[in-house]
Parts: C-alpha cells; structure tokens; sequence
C-alpha cells in the first residue's frame, strides 16, 4: 500500500444480488465494524439494489456504488442509468471500463472516458477499469495497453477524490489466476509514474486498486505490494465471510 493514502476495499456484485442480498451487505457491514477504521469499504450492487443498499448501509461504514452509467444524464436511452440517477439513489461510486462492458457492449477508451467524465459531473468517483488481456500479456504488450488505456480512459479532470483507477488484468477474472507479485508490482509503479508524469503532484494520492481472482488467501500478499491502494472485488465479494477474509488483510497495511 502507499502511506498517506486511505485504501479501498471495493466489492462488484456484477449481475449477481436480489433483495435477498441485502443480508450479504448487513452481514458484511457488522464484520467491518469490528475493524480499525483505517479504510474505506465499498459495495458495487446492481443498478437495481443501489437504493435499497444505500438504505440498508446508511449507518455503517459500507459505501454503495454503481456499475456503470451513461454519458449523458438525461434523455431518450432506453434501459440505460446516468450518474445522476444513481447519485440521486444514494450510491457515491460508480465504476466505468470494466473489462466486462468492454467485451460484452463493444466500450471503447472514448466512451469510458466521457462516462467517468459523467459520473464526476454528478458528484461520484469513477472507478475507472483497465487490464491487460492474456493474448496482449503474452505479446508483452501490458504496459503498452495499461499506457493507452490510462491516458484515453481517465479524463483530464481527474483528481485523488473524483478518481480511483483499478488494474484488472483480463485474464485474471474469475479465473483464480492473478499475476506475480513482481508483475503487479511493475503494473502498478508504472500507473503512479504515468499519472504523475500526466497529472503532477495532483495525482500522488489517487487509489490505485487490483482486481482479479483477490481472495483470503492472496489478499495480505497482493494488498502488501508498493503501490496497490486496495482492491476490486468480484466473485469474493458475494459471501460475506469470504470478503470479511479479504477485509482482515487490510489493518496491519494500512496507515492509521
Ligand atoms: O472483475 C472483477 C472485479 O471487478 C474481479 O472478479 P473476480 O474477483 O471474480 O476475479
């Protein structure tokens, strides 16, 4: 972790969680409670639960974020959600780029930028995504594709508050592969020196988190590496003993 920078422990719920999920988070926030207040806590629900999550996480230390959010805020886009709309239902996160909405609805570079540019506009912080796939991993091309993705996809209004960056390589989702410690730790040195050659001293104290296949069982290893402000959570952050275990990791490494 880097000092002076409060980490972030985000979970995303994906399309997983209905009103019976609810028990998940209460669950979660009581074990949460039982930890130094030394880092933040976030839940990704489904755009459909952020209401009734925000609600249920009022009077905890659990923050409810979305998924995802269109570029504008209002208008004729049928089925889709603004950053104003989920503000307005209590979420103060929300993430753009993952490597998901990517794949599945053909998201470039461009548009995840103006939907970080959206969510900033309503007063969230944009968990902007980027990762590597495993084809571009065995080209060597890593760096190149964290280097383009950094610059298009995070706009140029980005501060430490409007901004956390999350590294999740491709192939490292869902899969119980994540990369070596050496490979994360590269990563995540050239993202601080990238943002701060972009950003100046702006930028020193933005989170930068990794996602893929975190569980208990590599969370103090991978939360220990310089530079890693946390993590993105997916499939562990459905059980609420499974992202308690995460949770565990981060006391002893984090600042108090
Ligand atoms: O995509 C992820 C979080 O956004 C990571 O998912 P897993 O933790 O299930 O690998």
């Amino acid at each position: 972790m880097t000092p002076a920078i409060r980490p972030l422990l985000a979970g995303n719920w994906k399309m997983n969680g209905t009103a019976s999920a609810l028990a998940t988070l209460e669950a979660i926030a009581a074990g949460i409670a039982h930890l130094p207040d030394v880092f933040d806590t976030l839940l990704c629900t489904p755009a459909t639960l952020v209401h009734r999550a925000a609600s249920a996480a009022k009077a905890t230390r659990i923050q409810i974020g979305g998924q995802d959010c269109h570029t504008g805020q209002v208008g004729a886009h049928t089925g889709d959600v603004s950053a104003d709309m989920l503000a307005d239902c209590g979420a103060r996160f929300v993430i753009v780029g993952h490597s998901e909405r990517r794949a599945d609805h053909a998201e470039t570079d461009d548009l995840v930028c103006r939907k970080a540019r959206a969510a900033i506009a309503s007063g969230l912080t944009a968990i902007v995504c980027i990762g590597e796939t495993g084809a571009e991993k065995a080209q060597g091309k890593t760096l190149a594709v964290v280097e383009r993705q950094l610059l298009k996809s995070v706009p140029d209004s980005a501060t430490p508050r409007n901004v956390v960056v999350a590294y999740e390589p491709v192939w490292a989702i869902g899969t119980g592969l994540t990369p070596t410690v050496k490979d994360v730790a590269e990563v995540h040195r050239f993202m601080r020196d990238q943002l701060s050659a972009r950003f100046g001293s702006e930028c020193a104290g933005m989170r930068l988190l990794y996602g893929g296949s975190v569980k208990g069982a590599n969370a103090h290893e991978l939360m220990g590496i310089d530079h890693v402000d946390g993590a993105l959570v997916g499939g562990a952050s459905l059980k609420a003993e499974d992202f308690l275990s995460i949770a565990r990791a981060f006391p002893a490494l984090a600042e108090a």
